[in-house]
């Protein structure tokens, strides 16, 4: 069944058309890889699919409901929700009273005040942080700081992930670690869509990937498949080089 339908999305900022007429379909299960050089409309179809910025055209649909028009609180609540490109901490909560806050905008719970102790050590053990519940944000080191940010993610108890560049500032061991913790929520039932520009830790991780070039849909194949595609390539080599 599909999890996420994106159909004939368009988003025009201005004159500018950042993403022009773009499909997408993602199973339950799936771990998808959104690739596309710099400026191809990558952050914008998130944003899109997010309720961050209003749609020109199309619809998104999730578990069969149509979310195109709705915000991005309703989203979440539903079972969407993304880690962002940037890190937010609150650097006056320490990492246990970030992944709290998260856990805040779900009504029954936010009347009880809140996730338990219990269920904040649960979120951060998923993404191996539970050790650092009691350090400040500011303290931490990068690949942390990042785990952090999905942690907060989970609090939300999502059904699927959009994960923006969650390799960016990694070191190898770090990404081969974020690689396995991503993995697990896979088999735990989690669907994924993975934004990022460091494709060796992309392609050994999705099971598919998506091309965007300029805003237009470009390929889809395996990792090996769009390794190998010409048009993929060319597109690159106006850019950064895949
Ligand atoms: N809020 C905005 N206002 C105006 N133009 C925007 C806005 N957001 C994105 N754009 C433009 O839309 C196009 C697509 O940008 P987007 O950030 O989605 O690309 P991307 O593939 O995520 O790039 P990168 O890999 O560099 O993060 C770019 O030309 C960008 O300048």
């Amino acid at each position: 069944m599909s999890v996420l339908e994106v159909d004939g999305l368009t988003k025009r900022f201005g004159g500018l058309v950042a993403v022009d007429d773009f499909s997408l379909d993602i199973e339950e299960g799936e771990i998808v890889g959104l690739i596309g050089p710099n400026g191809s409309g990558k952050s914008t179809v998130f944003n899109c699919i997010m309720g961050s910025y209003d749609v020109t055209e199309g619809s998104i649909r999730f578990n069969g409901d149509d979310i195109t028009a709705d915000s991005t609180h309703e989203i979440v609540t539903k079972g969407l929700s993304r880690v962002s490109q940037e890190s937010n901490p609150i650097d006056l909560y320490s990492v246990g009273g970030n992944i709290k806050l998260f856990t805040l905008p779900n009504s029954i719970r936010s009347l009880h005040g809140g996730a338990s102790d219990e269920e904040i050590y649960e979120y951060a053990a998923r993404i191996d942080i539970e050790d650092k519940l009691e350090e400040m944000p500011d303290e931490l080191p990068h690949a942390d700081v990042r785990r952090l940010e999905i942690a907060k993610a989970l609090a939300t108890e999502p059904d699927m992930l959009l994960l923006d560049e969650p390799f960016a500032g990694m070191n190898q061991a770090e990404i081969s670690e974020l690689s396995a913790q991503i993995e697990r929520f896979r088999e735990n039932g989690m669907t994924m869509v993975v934004v990022d520009h460091n494709m060796g830790g992309l392609m050994e991780l999705v099971d598919r990937v998506v091309v965007l070039n300029n805003g237009d849909f470009l390929a889809s194949g395996s990792p090996e498949e769009i390794a190998e595609n010409e048009h993929v390539q060319e597109a690159y080599l106006a850019g950064e080089g895949l």
